[in-house]
């Protein structure tokens, strides 16, 4: 079995957005906060610190836990219209009855690093160039890093949110393989994800997929952050169990998560750089 890390084809992407970075103006991405959870913060300091180190500048604009969608919504139509922002984000969750889907409308689709308007969605769906969510970005680049080949293969993706699942099977698609999305409702589950040539795991709930799910020598991508009881992390894939039988599968930490932000910031300076 081998271990797909990310951590070494992350750095390759932060020189890359480094060189990209200082080839123009020098980018600034905005980050819109509205949350105290934890790990959405974690993510948002490493976002800052990332940044920080390949050159471009990062705004974390928290408007705290009870900001309202009025002014959610106002901030991200003055930040898309703010010509010293490149990169606009808007962090998940958001506070209840703050949907990020029509939220997302109002982020400018030339800075939506994050690939969170619908239209970008949209344009991704219909082969149109756009910025991919950068979790489902990360997912294709450790497949191509690996040269994992698509063309013609079975691929399974288990979660179907606009963030990760439901763009993913658009790229998968773009690459030629054979998409099955499979969600909550999904009836007997292994039986789906044992067909997979490829299996990504993107629901958020720790050993979901274990060894019973994988079929020999399959390539599984864990998506999965989910916290344990000792303030780690651990993905939504059994790792002791399914590495027994996959051929290869991404470690959860040290796998998807470091490439995507990596990813972010890339699609940061290129959003500086669009003429
Ligand atoms: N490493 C990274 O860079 C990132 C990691 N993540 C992590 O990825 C995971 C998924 O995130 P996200 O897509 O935002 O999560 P969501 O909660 O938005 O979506 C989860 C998906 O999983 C499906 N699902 C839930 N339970 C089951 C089940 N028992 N069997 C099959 N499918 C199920 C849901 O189905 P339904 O639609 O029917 O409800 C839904 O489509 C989380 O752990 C998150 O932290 C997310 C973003 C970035
Ligand atoms: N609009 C939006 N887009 C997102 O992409 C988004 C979001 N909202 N909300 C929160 C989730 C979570 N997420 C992570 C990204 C990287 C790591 C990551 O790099 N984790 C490290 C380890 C972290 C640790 O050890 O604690 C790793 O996997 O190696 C984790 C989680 C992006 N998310």
């Amino acid at each position: 079995m081998k271990t797909l890390t990310g951590k070494d084809l992350a750095a390759a992407i932060r020189a890359q957005a480094q060189a990209e970075a200082a080839a123009g103006p020098q980018p600034r991405l905005a980050v819109v906060v509205a949350t105290d959870d934890e790990a959405s913060l974690w993510y948002v300091r490493s976002i800052a610190k990332a940044a920080a180190g390949v050159g471009i500048a990062c705004d974390v604009v928290d408007l705290g836990r009870d900001a309202t969608p009025g002014h959610i919504g106002e901030t991200l139509a003055r930040l898309s219209a703010d010509a010293n922002v490149h990169g606009l984000m808007l962090q998940t969750p958001l506070p209840a009855g703050a949907s990020a889907q029509e939220l997302a409308a109002a982020i400018d689709p030339r800075k939506d690093v994050d690939g969170a308007n619908p239209l970008s969605l949209g344009r991704l769906a219909a082969g149109l160039p756009a910025f991919p969510p950068a979790t489902a970005a990360a997912v294709m680049a450790l497949l191509d890093h690996h040269e994992v080949e698509l063309h013609g293969r079975r691929a399974v993706v288990v979660g179907r949110s606009t963030v990760v699942g439901k763009p993913l099977a658009h790229l998968l698609l773009d690459r030629h393989a054979t998409v099955t999305v499979c969600h909550s409702r999904t009836r007997d589950l292994a039986s789906v994800t044992a067909t997979a040539e490829v299996l990504v795991a993107a629901v958020g709930r720790a050993g979901l997929i274990g060894a019973g799910h994988v079929a020999h020598g399959a390539v599984v991508i864990d998506v999965g952050t989910n916290p344990t009881d000792d303030g780690g992390l651990t993905g939504d894939v059994d790792f002791e169990a399914v590495s027994r039988v996959a051929g290869a599968l991404t470690p959860v930490p040290g796998g998807v998560g470091p490439v995507t932000t990596a990813l972010l910031l890339r699609h940061t300076a290129r959003a500086a750089n669009l003429p």
